[in-house]
């Protein structure tokens, strides 16, 4: 469902982050893409959402092109994958609900079933006594929890989470992995780029490391591998 032939990207600025990736990653996999700092593991999760488009070579996601999509097209990709960052990006001054309501893009639906989705998806981060908060009345875990609700509110195919851990403490951290092998196991493609050797090394999935732009090792149940 993912499939990456030959892709490079060299950044405005000459900086080139992706050497000739070719890589292909099955519907519900969960895939630890590990490497070194600026290795270009953003970059790489960056083009599957077009956020950023290659220089050369092609991304197929879910049959579709990304690289050579129309913009108008671009909504449509974005509702098929979900997308963490280390730093939640919550929008503060709406509630933990509207935070995730504002994400759900749905036509002609009611408010009815508006909120039906949302609770259901609170429901599956453990967080729907927390509904009415907002996120800076709520713990880093609490807020990730919110960010992963909000990501996976759409239902899409497949979930990118950039360093989802990055900012939590070991306890919460190993929470929120908790949360992401459940999503994995709801059929879900989850991509997640991390630092965090412990988690890799204990939770066995699927290991990809980047270095220089490039894909050094690909194992089936891989280690972290890195000193960190
Ligand atoms: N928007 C940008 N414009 C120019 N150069 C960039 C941009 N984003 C990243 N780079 C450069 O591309 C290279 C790869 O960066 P990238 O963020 O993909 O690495 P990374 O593996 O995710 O690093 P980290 O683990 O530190 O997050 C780095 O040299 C970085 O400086």
């Amino acid at each position: 469902m993912i499939e990456m032939k030959d892709v490079w990207k060299t950044y405005n600025n000459g900086i080139k982050a992706i050497n000739g990736i070719d890589i292909k990653i099955g519907k519900s996999e969960f895939v630890y893409i590990v490497g070194p700092s600026g290795a270009g593991k953003s970059t790489f999760m960056r083009m599957m959402y077009r956020e950023e488009v290659p220089t050369s070579g092609t991304i197929i996601i879910n049959g579709k092109d990304v690289g050579k999509m129309k913009n108008k097209h671009v909504p449509k990709l974005r509702r098929e994958i979900g997308v963490v960052f280390q730093d939640f990006k919550l929008l503060p001054k709406l509630t933990v609900y509207e935070n995730v309501a504002f994400a759900l893009e749905v036509i002609e639906e009611s408010k009815a079933s508006t909120r039906k989705r949302v609770m259901e998806v609170l429901s599956l981060v453990n967080l729907k006594n927390k509904a009415r908060f907002l996120p800076d009345e709520l713990s880093g875990g609490e807020q990730q929890r919110v960010s992963i609700a909000r990501a996976i509110v759409n239902n899409p195919s497949i979930l990118l989470t950039d360093e989802p851990t990055g900012n939590l403490d070991p306890e919460t951290a190993w929470g929120i992995m908790d949360l992401l092998d459940q999503i994995n196991n709801r059929g879900t493609t989850v991509i997640m780029a991390t630092h965090n050797k412990d988690i890799v090394n204990t939770f066995r999935k699927r290991v990809i490391a980047i270095d220089g732009g490039l894909v050094t090792r690909d194992e089936a149940r891989g280690e972290y591998g890195y000193e960190n």
